[in-house]
């Protein structure tokens, strides 16, 4: 049976800041390092065929400290752009708190959670989802199919793109739909790659 498993990554030090973070590269904090830890052993007893971050920092940390386990050692690993965070644009860098204030709580959720609009300057959900869906139907997918099972660590909004479309959620749906860091989203699938069990650990 095929195998799924999405992380999203510890918790950033912009995440603790509260800070619009898109493409910047930061580090976890050291909360983040033991959510990665935590990941680790949540998913005590799972075998990957290969494993799959961003090339960000914090996703590849948190990737890092998984692997670092005996279990996973030798499991090939790769960094693919294509799962980047949302570029976040204008607000990248800018208090999440700060930006309500001035722009407004309607207009900062319509930028953080709408399907369709992209905050100033950066990606929308759909353009951020595009890129993710593209990848993983081209290098994640195929491997499901033959019955491999796969570890990616990403980013909030790379994660519910990718959700969105396996659990074929609408737009309205996915406005609502919240990874916390270090969540952890398991798929099992049939050879078809239909769904058989999701599980949030
Ligand atoms: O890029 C960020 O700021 C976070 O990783 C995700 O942010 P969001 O919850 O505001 O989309």
């Amino acid at each position: 049976m095929a195998l799924l498993v999405l992380v999203r990554h510890g918790e950033s030090t912009a995440n603790l800041a509260n800070i619009f973070t898109g493409w910047l590269d930061v580090a976890l904090s050291p909360a983040g390092e033991a959510e990665a830890h935590t990941v680790a052993e949540k998913l005590r007893g799972f075998r990957f065929d290969a494993a799959y971050s961003s090339t960000q920092i914090r996703a590849e940390r948190t990737l890092d400290i998984i692997v670092a386990r005996p279990a996973w050692a030798t499991i090939p690993v790769h960094h693919a752009e294509a799962l980047r965070e949302r570029m976040y644009g204008d607000l990248q860098g800018l208090n999440k708190t700060e930006v309500a204030l001035k722009y407004g709580q309607a207009q900062v959720d319509e930028w953080r959670r709408s399907y369709t609009v992209a905050p100033p300057g950066g990606e929308s959900l759909q353009q951020t989802q595009a890129r993710a869906v593209k990848f993983y139907e081209a290098e994640i997918a195929p491997q499901l199919r033959a019955g491999h099972s796969i570890l990616v660590v990403a980013h909030g909004n790379t994660l519910r793109g990718l959700r969105m479309y396996l659990e074929h959620l609408t737009p309205d749906q996915v406005m609502h739909l919240e990874i916390l860091t270090a969540g952890i989203c398991v798929y099992r699938f049939d050879e078809q790659l239909r769904i058989l069990e999701i599980q949030n650990l």
